[in-house]
């Protein structure tokens, strides 16, 4: 029996087109005890063994339950967080070997938009001062008079008035607000923006917009997108390609249709089979599939696959103990660039390895009021 806790895998893909090259991050935060907190009693494995790469002009969603690492994953890309292991490449340049003068210039090319558009604005600042302070200390303006007609423009670019620039962060809505932030993001002229759950804090009516609008300035400005987020309508709707994560590691990563089309991982179908469908005939049929059992802590996670604990179609002792690679897997219809960390993936869709009955149609869950059994996020049906 192999016993392995490492999960390398193979590059999805590599070259020019690669923008941001994350290989093996891991981010572990150190538990402290003690009256001084000086001893180091654990680790929070909030990030445990990251490969992804991101491509130019492309919007790759990274989707997972709360507590999974998304956000520390996007903290670590953005060199706000060091990895414990691993490098960021980003543009050619491993971040963290930068410092000075090289380490602000790529800061500047990597920009956040963040969940609370209300939280990211300094209340006391005017927009014209939220919007020209990014500017001024990259050297792309000296003051709001020679910078005035790129403001206009960029408050242009995100759909508000020049009128908007004499004013402050409270006299405007959410969905505003989150423009302004965007327009903050942009007003550097980056490369990268880092978006983590840019629209869960708006109104349902407002985050489509909002959606819309990073599309455009996509194509606008060729833009790359990493959208952080836990819902996956969002996801499906912005993302090219989209990485699943389950306690701190990649389960599944597929261009977005084949994600939707065929999920593999049993952790994404679990996901995918709390959406609700449209056709209430189709609805009522449904199969979902229940998970058991709570997510464990990042800072105990299980040995061998990280899901195994939850896992309908777990398999002695294989799940329990080796840890399984993102890989391609040999599935008909998944293209090469559909990749799993599923020992069982090519059984499972076969047909070979069946779940331990937990799945169930809604009828028969509302029968048996089996709902309390389902803990896929709530959020995620929540959402849709
Ligand atoms: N600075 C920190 N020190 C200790 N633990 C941390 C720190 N930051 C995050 N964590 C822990 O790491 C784990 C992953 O957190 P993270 O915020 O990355 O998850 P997430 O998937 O983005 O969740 P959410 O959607 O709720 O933000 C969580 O258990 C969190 O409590």
């Amino acid at each position: 029996m192999t016993v392995s806790e490492t999960a390398t895998t193979e590059p999805s893909t590599t070259g020019d087109d690669v923008l941001v090259d994350v290989r093996g991050v891991k981010v572990h935060f150190p538990i402290k005890k003690g009256v001084i907190f000086d001893k180091v009693v654990g680790y929070v494995y909030a990030v445990d063994g990251v490969d992804l790469q991101i491509r130019r002009g492309e919007t790759y969603g990274l989707v997972g339950e709360s507590g999974c690492g998304k956000s520390t994953l996007g903290r670590a890309i953005l060199n706000l967080e060091t990895p414990t292991e691993g490098s960021v490449v980003f543009d050619g340049e491993d971040i963290a070997s930068l410092s000075g003068e090289r380490l602000r210039r790529k800061r500047k090319d990597i920009q956040m938009v963040f969940q609370d558009p209300m939280g990211s604005l300094d209340p006391r600042q005017s927009v014209e001062s939220l919007l020209i302070e990014g500017m001024k200390a990259h050297g792309l303006a000296k003051d709001e008079r020679s910078a005035a007609k790129r403001l206009r423009e960029l408050l242009s670019a995100v759909g508000l008035p020049a009128a908007a620039l004499k004013k402050y962060p409270h006299e405007f809505s959410g969905g505003q607000r989150q423009r302004i932030g965007i327009a903050r993001a942009l007003s550097v002229d980056p490369k990268l923006i880092v978006a983590d759950e840019p629209v869960s804090a708006l109104d349902v009516s407002v985050q489509a917009q909002v959606i819309n609008l990073l599309e455009d300035l996509q194509e606008e400005f060729g833009l790359t997108y990493l959208v952080v987020a836990h819902d996956l309508a969002v996801v499906r709707h912005i993302s090219d390609r989209i990485g699943v994560m389950y306690l701190g590691a990649l389960v599944e990563e597929a261009e977005a249709d084949d994600l939707y089309a065929q999920p593999l991982h049993p952790y994404t179908r679990a996901l995918m089979s709390a959406v609700p469908v449209p056709d209430p005939l189709v609805e009522d049929r449904r199969e979902r599939i229940l998970l058991k059992g709570d997510l464990p802590s990042p800072a105990n996670p299980p040995k061998g696959c990280r899901f195994h604990t939850r896992c309908p179609w777990r398999q002695e002792t294989r799940c329990d103990t080796e840890r399984p690679q993102l890989r391609v897997v040999e599935v008909a219809g998944a293209p090469e660039s559909h990749r799993v960390a599923c020992h069982w993936a090519e059984q499972i869709e076969s047909g070979e390895i069946q779940a331990h009955e937990v799945t169930a149609t809604l009828t028969e869950q509302t029968a048996s009021g089996g709902e309390d059994d389902f803990v896929g996020p709530a959020s995620v049906t929540e959402a849709l």
